[in-house]
């Protein structure tokens, strides 16, 4: 049986003038950058890699010894490849600078270097998020590149994917045009093509969010997980089914492969937060991803894509997954 490789899916997209050489190569690097980050975690407690690293992150968050790990993977593969203008990372205050020595290029790559960071003690799975956006012409005429140059929507991503390090490491990828999943063959080191132009059902009947914020969400929210909850009695007719894994990366790898809606809606337990996901290094990429594989994703009052950031770690509601599902709650938003 042939195997299609990344590097062979990759060819092909470039030789259907989807992608560009450049971004092809830079797809490539990033591959080869989550492949490592996937060894330093299937080592677990082998090295003295789990656990805190000591310091906070710019959202006041905890890094753990492998958001910092990952983070430095990340950058130290694409610094030298000659075709990034500048990196930025939920990790990291500001946008890192492509060293003088190495040749500058016109593109930004954007990540979480490792999601759901709070599962890695307890063995539970989690991954890579990424994106890549164009640098205006004007930034990467100027020597540093600012956080301006990153606030664009994320109906303008030309790539965007996932790595979930899971019983299996899988890259799923979008340039655009559908999705497809890549598994990892450990023996061979290729990442291989395992399911081509993945479609999220429409209709679903798993449901993911953190029930313990209960009390904190708005209406619409209260509504629409009141309606689910009440299963056959209900307005609904139907019983659903709840998962609730704490990697985003996990939960909308499901969604994708099983449908299901997947939300962190907006809520009030701290006024000054509009959510807890990060819009340009989760909600963007994984709202692309969904979207290109027939779903939806809003904030409940827009969709995710036509958000335009303000801020680089800037913080938004995320309801995402199965189109019928993300239609009817965001309606309720409506009236
Ligand atoms: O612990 P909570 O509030 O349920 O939040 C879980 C969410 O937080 C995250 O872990 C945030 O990601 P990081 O680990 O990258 O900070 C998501 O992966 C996940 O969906
Ligand atoms: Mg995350
Ligand atoms: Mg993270």
């Amino acid at each position: 049986m042939s195997r299609i490789t990344l590097s062979h899916y990759l060819i092909q997209q470039q030789r259907e003038d989807r992608i560009c050489a450049e971004l092809r190569f830079l797809v490539e690097v990033v591959a080869r950058a989550v492949k490592a980050i996937g060894n330093a975690v299937g080592k677990g407690g082998l090295t003295n890699s789990l656990g805190e690293a000591g310091g906070e992150n710019v959202q006041g968050e905890v890094q753990k010894k492998l958001d910092v790990i990952a983070n430095d993977i990340l950058l130290e593969a694409n610094e030298w490849g000659g075709h990034l203008a500048a990196m930025a990372s939920e990790e990291m205050d500001l946008p890192h600078q492509i060293p003088n020595r190495y040749p500058k290029g016109e593109f930004l790559l954007l990540f979480d270097p490792l999601d759901g960071s709070s599962n890695i003690d307890v063995n539970i799975s989690v991954g890579t998020i990424f994106s890549v956006l164009r640098c205006p012409e004007q930034a990467s005429a100027t020597a540093e590149i600012g956080e301006e140059a990153f606030l664009q929507a994320g109906s303008q991503q030309l790539v965007a994917g996932y790595a979930v390090y899971g019983a299996a490491t899988q890259l799923v990828l979008t340039v655009g045009s559908g999705v497809q999943a890549f598994t990892l063959d450990r023996e061979t080191g290729s990442f291989v093509l395992t399911s081509e132009s993945m479609r999220v059902p429409e209709d679903t009947k798993e449901y993911a969010i953190n029930a313990s914020n209960a009390r904190w969400w708005e209406a619409p929210v209260q509504r629409y997980i009141g309606e689910l909850v009440a299963g056959k009695s209900g307005a609904r007719e139907k019983d659903f089914n709840m998962r609730w894994v704490g990697s985003m990366v996990a939960d909308v790898h499901r969604i994708l492969t099983r449908g299901g809606i997947f939300m962190y809606p907006k809520d009030t337990k701290d006024p000054t937060k509009p959510g807890k996901l990060r819009l340009m290094y989760e909600a963007n990429p994984m709202a692309m991803i969904i979207e290109q594989a027939g779903g939806a994703a809003t904030t409940g009052y827009q969709r995710i894509l036509d958000v335009q950031p303000e801020k680089l770690h800037q913080r938004v509601p995320v309801i995402l997954g199965s189109k019928n599902e993300v239609e009817r709650v965001t309606a309720y938003h409506q009236s």
